[in-house]
């Protein structure tokens, strides 16, 4: 049966006229069927009145009614067939129409290798909805996202058709032509690719980057490496004056290139497509270079937009992702428009045009509709008074290795690939204290990003800046680890301001080095990463050897009991009263115990807030009094 549903796959990604074929022949058959019944019957009835005049046996009748029938449906499945072959015909003519009008009018360039198309299946998340780690992790996060009333679930289910009506975005072929042609990224990615990346880097003046090229190479190339299946087979990095020229490299530059590139596609294995490391190329930037390379030329955004492809898995992480390649493909279209020396050809017709529009709406929409969800689970979770500490971080910096260890869930699978995690999940986690408390991974930062790419996975942090303690994860073994660190930091400022939130004071952060055991002490340590006051100080750790993990666990502890205003009490209470109750309720229990001096009380020892402690003595020790 998957054998089959497989083909039918595989036939729809040949054939865009794939469905309508199906649909076409299927109705020829059954008018083919029915044509057949009625005249069958209509001869036969026929027949059966004319033998009152005629002297035809009954057999007669049944062989004369099944020819004539036979024939009608023959005559009519057969026009349809046709009618159908011709409409197949059609559709697939006016994809490739479309394909014609997208793709470049250059013939050295269509005959470029078209983009990899592989078929990956990541599951990393046990759910769409709000959480991972397996089954016992979702069971206890349902359990405390839920409030167990009925609205809730009605919500809930809601929410699930919701979620359903947002698959028909994710399938449309008009939209999949246009992204594949704008920005050489494809739905599937299938086959293997052979990259050669080239970093240019600004040598001198006020506009070159404060990271050392080598550095940023390192990062393209961990950016291809994200990619399963694309290999890396040429990588430099090539110094220019500014990175706006319309060819982007000098004249001479250029020549170089285009010869070691053909050098190699001469002796090596065949180059597959070149990825110039630079946040965006201009529309014409891409046209000079791939007429020049004879190859699809990809820049940082469609790269990242590939692997966000690749690592989505919840529906809002996809809307996210589609709703971020909009602005790229809008970026295009307005930079074809300026440029005077364009090639003439319309790079979006007017419905291509509507039809972007109509899904930015439709997108925006949808994911509104999943923030309200996002919002009412944080209202609950409120409800349910749990401590929340987010942690982020430098993408890579083992943020999920670090919950792994604070949780010891053994379902989460950090793995060595950038923005591996692209949803906000939620995970539970005891503190030594035994309150409970839930861990928010989230999604990694990353420098020379544009902004639009990232604005629309901002709204997935806004958990992450409610949060009451922020665990700031940094990767201790790279290199590039303050200038990471400044970067999340600058981030995470600019957010804060942005909506509004209360200001990131240092007592809800901590600061954590990860890593440590790749690390040869203390030479290793970056001078600047472990300067400032007691808050700020660096908490040095391994998540891999779980070196340092406790004391941070105390450390967590105890800045989760200060910014929430919890303490840990211990309090006399009568057995079988309602006090243990109530406690059990709004406080949370980390032990109990009988009362040495009286066999009637025990001694509870709770985490309790400020406020809940003035509501127990207002209800039960005045009370007593
Ligand atoms: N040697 C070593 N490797 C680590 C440590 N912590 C994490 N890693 C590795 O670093 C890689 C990234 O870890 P993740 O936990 O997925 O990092 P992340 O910050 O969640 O990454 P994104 O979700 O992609 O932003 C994985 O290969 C981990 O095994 C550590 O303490 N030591
Ligand atoms: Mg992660």
């Amino acid at each position: 049966m998957n054998d089959i549903r497989l083909l039918k796959d595989q036939q729809r990604e040949k054939h865009p006229g794939f469905d309508s074929y199906i649909e076409c022949m299927s109705r020829s058959l059954l008018t083919g069927l029915a044509t057949f019944s009625l005249g069958f019957a209509g001869v036969y009835f026929l027949q059966q009145i004319g033998q009152r005049y005629l002297p035809y046996t009954k057999k007669v009748n049944i062989l004369v009614a099944t020819l004539v029938a036979t024939g009608a449906a023959y005559k009519v499945t057969s026009d349809r067939t046709r009618a159908c072959q011709a409409r197949w015909m059609a559709v697939e003519e006016k994809y490739s129409v479309l394909q014609d009008a997208i793709e470049p009018a250059d013939p050295v360039v269509a005959a470029c290798q078209p983009l990899p198309q592989l078929h990956i299946c990541r599951d990393k998340f046990t759910d769409s909805s709000k959480y991972k780690g397996g089954k016992q992790a979702g069971k206890r996060y349902k359990a405390i996202a839920s409030t167990h009333d009925e609205s809730s679930e009605q919500d809930d289910e809601a929410f699930e058709d919701t979620m359903n009506n947002q698959s028909e975005l994710m399938e449309d072929r008009e939209y999949d032509s246009v992204a594949s042609s704008a920005m050489h990224v494809t739905k599937q990615i299938l086959n293997i690719q052979h990259v050669a990346i080239i970093q240019p880097y600004i040598k001198w003046g006020p506009r070159k980057n404060p990271t050392k090229p080598e550095l940023l190479l390192q990062e393209a190339e961990a950016l291809i490496r994200s990619l399963p299946r694309w290999n890396i087979e040429l990588s430099m990095k090539v110094p220019v004056e500014t990175l706006d020229k319309r060819q982007l490299f000098g004249s001479g530059k250029l020549e170089e290139l285009k010869g070691i590139i053909q050098a190699r596609q001469e002796t090596g294995t065949p180059l597959t497509c070149v990825f110039i490391s630079k946040g965006t190329l201009t529309y014409s930037q891409k046209q000079t270079l791939e007429q020049v390379f004879r190859l699809p030329v990809m820049d940082r955004y469609s790269v990242v937009v590939q692997i966000l492809r690749l690592h989505a898995v919840s529906m809002e992480a996809k809307l996210q992702v589609a709703l971020a390649e909009l602005p790229y493909i809008w970026s295009q279209v307005k930079d074809q428009e300026g440029s005077a020396k364009g090639s003439g050809r319309i790079f979006l017709s007017d419905s291509q045009r509507q039809m972007l529009q109509l899904r930015e709406r439709k997108l925006r929409n949808e994911l509104s509709t999943i923030r309200s969800h996002r919002e009412l689970l944080r209202n609950r979770r409120r409800q349910k008074n749990f401590p929340v500490v987010a942690v982020v971080g430098y993408t890579n910096a083992g943020k999920t290795s670090l919950i792994k260890a604070l949780t010891e869930e053994q379902s989460l699978q950090p793995r060595d690939q950038l923005f591996a995690t692209l949803d906000v999940t939620a995970h539970a986690g005891l503190l030594p204290c035994k309150l409970e408390v839930l861990y928010m991974d989230t999604v990694g930062f990353m420098a020379d990003i544009p902004t639009g790419l990232i604005e629309c996975f901002v709204a997935t942090l806004e958990d992450a800046m409610l949060a009451d303690v922020i665990v700031h994860v940094q990767d201790m073994a790279h290199e590039n680890c303050a200038e990471q660190r400044a970067h999340v930091e600058r981030t995470l400022g600019k957010l804060m301001q942005s909506n509004g939130e209360r200001a990131l004071s240092p007592d809800r952060i901590i600061n954590v080095g990860n890593k440590i055991d790749l690390v040869a002490f203390p030479a290793g340590l970056p001078v600047d990463c472990n300067d400032g006051g007691e808050e700020q100080r660096l908490h040095l750790i391994s998540s891999r050897t779980l070196v340092g993990v406790h004391e941070l666990l105390m450390e967590v502890e105890r800045r989760v009991l200060r910014v929430t205003g919890r303490q840990r009490i211990v309090i006399r209470v009568p057995m079988g009263g309602q006090e243990m109750a109530w406690l059990y309720k709004n406080a949370a229990v980390t032990e109990s115990a009988a009362d040495p001096k009286n066999a009637e009380r025990l001694l509870v020892s709770v985490v309790i807030t400020e406020a809940k402690l003035q509501q127990f003595r207002h209800l039960f020790i005045r009370n007593r009094s």
